[in-house]
């Protein structure tokens, strides 16, 4: 859409007090109409960026536009609908009333209740109190409040936390959704397979930096060559023979399997030179980079202890 920006963030800096610098100097545009994905490890700056976007928290240094408009004044808060910390609902009352006090209080017909729970897809559980909701349940209205003002902006943060796999996935069904219908989104995440299938693009923040910001195919793209995986006989001629060829930047052994960084379109070529060269060639396979791999690699974040159930497999680095 256009070449207007929703959010604009020139050389922001957060610095705490007692020195903690939470953001630095970070650069950052998101097009009107445009999901972004905005991904990092925990302490990252994720939270306190979004905080400064909507005028919670005032940056140290640089200049943030928001809609055009500086972060924090009441135009600007009229258009945009911000997820950052969890909204607070009552317990004993129904989802619709919660979202009815909600739409009186940000001054918008209670009407919008309805129709933002429909968005949602709470429709069908609109006078189940809000404590019976499930946690997804819950999550959802928390989105759904954030819609009642039809806002131009979207920011959510984390709002896929703490949610288990079907409600993961009924989230990121509902972000899909608002991106089509041409919202400006911006999603904060950890977890990078929460955002990938739904974001037009990702930026990853590490240590308060801008580490990288592409499409999800740019970002894989950056890690440059893929992987193959040969099991072949003997080892050592074996690697020797991949170690000749120029394309090929590493080789390495784990127990007898080889890995090569390699593209691996050269698949065949290099299944040639090695029969050519007398080694026998069990197995030869590419390994695809995920986008994870792309994210631990840019954040040099560990492989989260079984929480994040995005990763298909270990050991492929
Ligand atoms: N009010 C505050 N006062 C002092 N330091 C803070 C404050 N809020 C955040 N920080 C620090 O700033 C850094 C960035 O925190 P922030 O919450 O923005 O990161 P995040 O990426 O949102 O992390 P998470 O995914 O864990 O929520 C952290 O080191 C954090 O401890």
């Amino acid at each position: 859409m256009g070449d207007r920006f929703a959010i604009e963030m020139d050389g922001v800096t957060k610095r705490y007090p007692r020195g903690i610098t939470a953001v630095a100097d970070l650069d950052l545009r998101v097009p009107e109409g445009e999901v972004l994905g905005f991904l990092g490890p925990n302490g990252a700056g994720k939270t306190t960026t979004m905080r400064m976007l909507v005028g919670l928290v005032r940056p140290t240094s640089g200049r943030i536009r928001v809609l055009g408009q500086p972060p924090g004044t009441p135009e600007q808060l009229a258009q945009v609908g911000a997820l950052i910390e969890s909204p607070t609902f009552y317990p004993h009352l129904s989802g619709l009333d919660n979202l009815r006090l909600a739409a009186r209080y940000a001054g918008v017909p209670e009407s919008a209740a309805e129709r933002v729970l429909a968005e949602v897809d709470l429709a069908g559980r609109a006078r189940s109190r809000f404590r019976e909701y499930s946690l997804g349940m819950k999550q959802r209205l928390g989105v759904a409040t954030a819609l009642l003002k039809e806002p131009h902006l979207l920011i959510l943060d984390e709002p896929t936390n703490g949610l288990d796999p079907a409600g993961v996935s009924e989230m990121r069904e509902l972000l899909r959704s608002l991106g089509r219908r041409g919202h400006t989104v911006l999603l904060s995440s950890h977890v990078l397979g929460e955002v990938e299938q739904v974001c037009d693009r990702i930026a990853v923040i590490n240590g308060g930096r801008l580490v990288a910001d592409g499409t999800p195919d740019e970002l894989r793209a950056r890690l440059g060559s893929g992987l193959l995986v040969i099991v072949a006989d003997p080892v050592d001629k074996a690697v020797a023979c991949l170690r000749d060829h120029d394309a090929v930047s590493h080789v390495d052994t784990d127990e007898g399997t080889i890995r090569v960084t390699v593209d691996p379109a050269l698949a065949a070529e290099l299944n040639r030179r090695l029969v050519e060269a007398g080694v026998d060639v069990r197995e030869l396979r590419p390994v695809r980079h995920t986008l994870e791999d792309a994210f631990l690699e840019l954040t040099g974040a560990e492989r989260a202890g079984g929480t994040d159930p995005t990763s298909p497999g270990e050991g492929d680095k």
